[in-house]
């Protein structure tokens, strides 16, 4: 299969009249594998698409993959044609085959699956829609204030925190398996993206033996965990339906008319609700995170939100009615995502039969990419597209300007959320959530660089020293016990860059986070005074010397406002920044308000599946990410 698989480019199969797409030329057999980067690869394909125009090829280890750097041609052929541009590729690191298992419904081939998964989704997205996503934004929202507050230097947890409660109440009711769900996503994650696994980089591993291959084993015993963790969740919700406890879910609406969906199989059901759970968990955070970054590097934002939402909303929190009235809020998240796009490379469509564009042969075969980081920085719609800017969806002088303004700007149906009839189906709930997350911490929080740190290494600004410093900080009597162990790892932030672990000895606080890649020394010197410019302390080296890896050419290493993480879906870097109460009388109230819905019940802790040490040295539990 491997002599089949380099020697049948389909590519270069070119019928007569027809020219090939443009494209790097690469090397023989694997391509132009070596000239892309891990780290921001997006960055690269983008600048191929200025190179070779904004439809071309790339040959990766003998796949076609064409890359699409146009809003107008992405529509073009994976929306108009999208009779033969909506299939999926294979992904060869899981386990199950994605295209047929019907587990995954984004990754799924266009078969009947898909169809009758895609009707599920849009039943339960519009009932969670009609019904406001039943409060559970705002009542979470309470919760991550309060974390905020009491842990500001563990903000990435917060927000994670906050999107993974919001997505396990939409999906099964209620909130304690949060954790356990950004664990799932974060494995399957890992296990999806072509950065992520090693089945991904080197196919051929996954047809060797468990025994000899620990990333394939790694894979059976995510796969298998992720089944038993949804069929409990199935169960559970269905013994809160026997004992009328049941708060609204997808899972509620799948069991009541359990037989209506035309699902084959009990387990079908399990797999498209936490699928859709997975799906919010993994993504949401990103903008959220993006924000305080933005705010951090564009500060003269931040008040006109300000200004808008004191105007809005006084002394209480954000709600989903004010949505008309946040024109400005709208643009910020808008923003948000057109200038660091969550997902930016895409999610793959794959074309089913040879097609022609404007004189170009594109064949059967080809993995295509709607090049979602491209897309959103075209110059002729976005003046100045690397500028953070959300006047640019608020003043009619932009080509983006659209009325009315208590409708737009919205994130509905823009571009980051894919082409035709793979469209995400989940636009509705990241609507809600960032407006409510964003909103509310907007609301009670300022936020700004973290103070430059002083040739000595102390703070010029002591009073932000105790906010960060972890050894000092004190967990407040209502602080929510944050798990630290679901916290993001050290491995997920480098998955497939090339460091070492961290020794001990340069270990320094939990809340420094090392995210690396290599460099030239040159490079390095620069980034040295960047990364102390930034607070973020390098707490790993190198333990054996390695011959200095030159930065891929033209790829930003050093703007930090591009420090995001590798995956699929690419998140800004944990970093430091200053996170203050705006108002102390509203910190009392969220405090108020939040005890309240404890004493009520409304807040549980986050629950365990596997037993001790989540499972590790278990069968079943978490894989080592
Ligand atoms: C900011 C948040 C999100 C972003 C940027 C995002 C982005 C995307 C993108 C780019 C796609 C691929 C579309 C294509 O292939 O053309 C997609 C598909 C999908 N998304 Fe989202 N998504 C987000 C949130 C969500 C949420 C919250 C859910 C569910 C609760 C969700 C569920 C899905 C599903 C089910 C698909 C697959 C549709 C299909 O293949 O038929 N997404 N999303």
């Amino acid at each position: 299969t491997l002599w089949k698989r380099f020697t049948s480019r389909p590519h270069q199969r070119l019928p007569p009249g027809l020219k090939k797409l443009p494209g790097p030329k690469g090397y023989p057999l694997i391509g132009s594998v070596p000239e892309v980067p891990e780290k921001n690869s997006f960055i690269k394909f983008a600048e191929w698409g200025k190179q070779y125009g904004p439809i071309y090829q790339v040959n990766l280890a003998g796949s076609n993959h064409v890359w699409i750097s146009s809003d107008q041609i992405a529509r073009d052929l994976l929306a108009k044609k999208g009779a033969i541009y909506s299939d999926r590729p294979h992904i060869p690191a899981l386990i199950d085959d994605n295209r047929t298992s019907g587990q995954y419904l984004p990754l799924t081939s266009k078969n009947n699956a898909w169809s009758r998964q895609r009707k599920f989704a849009n039943v339960i997205m519009r009932e969670s829609e009609k019904a406001q996503f039943h409060r559970y934004p705002e009542i979470e929202a309470k919760r991550m204030l309060v974390e905020l507050m009491d842990q500001p230097s563990q903000y990435n947890h917060a927000l994670e925190s906050f999107i993974s409660r919001v997505t396990c109440r939409l999906a099964w009711g209620r909130s304690e398996a949060s954790d356990e769900l950004k664990q799932r996503a974060r494995e399957l994650l890992i296990g999806v993206s072509p950065t992520g696994a090693l089945g991904n980089k080197l196919p051929f591993l996954m047809s060797l033996p468990d025994w000899l291959v620990p990333a394939k084993a790694w894979e059976r015993r995510r796969a298998k965990t992720e089944r038993t963790f949804f069929e409990i969740m199935q169960k559970d919700v269905e013994n809160d339906m026997k004992e009328k406890r049941a708060p609204q879910s997808w899972m509620r609406t799948f069991l009541e008319s359990r037989g209506s969906w035309g699902f084959q199989y009990e387990l079908e059901g399990a797999y498209a609700v936490g699928m859709h759970g997975i799906a919010g968990a993994l993504t949401i955070a990103a903008p959220m995170q993006t924000f305080c970054l933005a705010m951090c590097h564009y500060p003269q934002y931040l008040p006109m939100l300000q200004e808008e939402l004191d105007r809005v909303c006084g002394d209480r929190l954000p709600r989903s009615e004010d949505r008309p009235n946040l024109p400005f809020l709208r643009a910020v998240i808008r923003e948000c995502l057109r200038w660091r796009p969550p997902v930016p490379t895409g999610i793959p469509h794959y074309l089913i039969q040879d097609d022609t564009y404007n004189g170009y042969h594109i064949p059967a075969g080809s993995v295509m990419h709607p090049l979602e980081w491209a897309i959103s920085r075209d110059p002729t719609v976005f003046p100045d597209p690397e500028s953070f800017n959300p006047l640019r969806w608020l003043e009619p002088s932009y080509p983006t300007y659209q009325e009315p303004l208590t409708q737009y700007p919205t994130i509905i149906n823009c571009t980051q959320f894919g082409y035709g009839r793979r469209l995400c189906q989940g636009q509705g709930v990241a609507d809600e959530d960032l407006l409510i997350g964003i909103g509310s911490i907007a609301w009670l929080f300022d936020m700004s660089k973290h103070s430059d740190e002083a040739e000595d290494g102390s703070s010029t600004n002591p009073s932000h020293d105790s906010q960060y410093d972890e050894g000092e900080m004190n967990e407040k009597e209502n602080s929510i016990h944050l798990n630290k162990a679901a916290s993001i790892s050290y491995e997920e932030l480098n998955t497939g860059v090339d460091i070492t672990e961290p020794s001990n000895d340069d270990q320094q606080s939990e809340s420094s986070y090392p995210g690396a890649w290599p460099v030239d020394p040159l490079e390095e010197q620069i980034m040295d005074v960047e990364k102390r410019r930034r607070g973020i302390e390098w707490q790993y080296r190198q333990s054996k010397p390695k011959p200095p890896v030159k930065a891929k050419k033209g790829v930003n290493t050093i703007d930090p406002t591009l420090d995001y993480t590798t995956l699929l879906i690419a998140k800004p870097v944990p970093f430091r920044f200053n996170l203050e109460l705006r108002d102390q009388a509203r910190a009392q109230y969220v405090r108020q308000i939040f005890n309240e819905g404890l004493s009520k019940g409304e807040y549980t802790d986050s629950r365990g599946y596997w037993g001790e040490d989540n499972g590790k040295s278990k069968e079943l539990g978490w894989g080592k990410v």
